[in-house]
């Protein structure tokens, strides 16, 4: 039986930009996902295997990026209204361009000075408990009852748009990253962090406590000048077992969330550390332990196996 082609458009999925624009100390920030489909005169390509009339989907990517260094993004509408108008224009197959825009908000850290350049993600954390309680006849060797209460939260997504550097590392013939004075730092915090002592009698705050942990991770990560990864996850670490008094000991599980400068030098545009394409993955992950001096530690280090 013969066969015809029905609808079909084509395009790239998924184009993750983040756009900064600076005002001195203080930036702003833009997190879209674009997804882009075009259709129109396509049958050529379908049925005659003729590229004659297709604007790679890799354009279309470059597109993207190219238009947030050269317009901004104003806003998830203006920004596909203007790439709808150009592909449908500039293209006699292009007929109909559809535009998806999914935008990621984030509100700003609390910052002391006029320093203004983190951020942490809308909506998308979870906090977690986990108890453990052993009675009286608990078969450890007559010591009676033992609690541990873990507290922790995850999907905590924060962002630094300067104040960032990351050189001096290790390079063998496999090395090819650049060293870089000025990245983005963005991570998804998961972390867990173990109270000392009994949960009963002075009849903690934990909500209190929570926030009071959240305030220092979220301080930390935006006050630190951040020379790795690392370096952050310590200092947010320790500022957490510094500070509470109550709490002995912190797991941090850190995903390096890359956002690589785009290169826009092929359609003679600069790039001054304003348009980033934010990679899922791979992503590096940098995880440690932090505790008070003395005690030993207790939780778990896979913090993927907790609640
Ligand atoms: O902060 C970082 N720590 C690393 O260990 C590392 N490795 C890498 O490629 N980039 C980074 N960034």
């Amino acid at each position: 039986m013969p066969t015809v082609l029905g609808q079909n458009q084509y395009g790239k999925a998924e184009t993750r930009v983040v756009r900064v624009t600076r005002e001195g100390p203080v930036h702003h920030i833009r997190d879209l996902n674009v997804s882009i489909a075009l259709s129109g005169a396509m049958s050529d390509v379908h049925t005659k295997g003729s590229n004659a009339g297709v604007l790679p989907t890799d354009t279309t990517k470059n597109t993207v990026f190219a238009f947030a260094k050269e317009h901004g993004i104003a806003s998830a509408e203006d920004f596909a209204v203007r790439l709808a108008r150009h592909f449908v224009s500039g293209q006699e197959t292009i007929h109909t361009a559809r535009i998806r825009v999914e935008e990621y908000g984030w509100d700003r850290i609390p910052a002391d000075g006029d320093a203004a350049h983190s951020f942490v993600r809308r909506g998308q954390e979870t906090r977690t408990a986990q108890v453990t309680y052993h009675g009286q006849s608990n078969g450890h060797g007559g010591q009676g009852e033992q609690w541990q209460v873990l507290s922790g939260l995850k999907g905590l997504v924060v962002m630094n748009t300067t104040d960032s550097e990351f050189h001096g590392y290790v390079k063998d013939r496999y090395t090819t990253l650049p060293e870089t004075r000025d990245r983005i730092l963005a991570t998804e915090v998961n972390a867990c962090w173990r109270h000392a002592g009994r949960p009963e009698g002075d009849k903690p705050d934990w909500d209190a406590s929570y926030e009071r942990a959240r305030g220092h991770l979220l301080a930390a990560f935006a006050g630190t000048y951040s020379l790795s990864l690392q370096q952050t996850l310590y200092a947010m670490g320790s500022r957490v077992v510094d500070q509470e008094p109550g709490i002995d000991e912190i797991r941090l599980s850190l995903p390096n969330k890359h956002h690589f400068l785009a290169d826009l030098r092929p359609f003679g545009l600069d790039n001054d550390n304003e348009v980033y394409f934010a990679a899922d993955r791979p992503y590096g992950l940098i995880e440690a332990t932090v505790l008070r001096d003395g005690v030993t530690a207790a939780v778990p280090v896979d913090l993927t196996n907790l609640p």
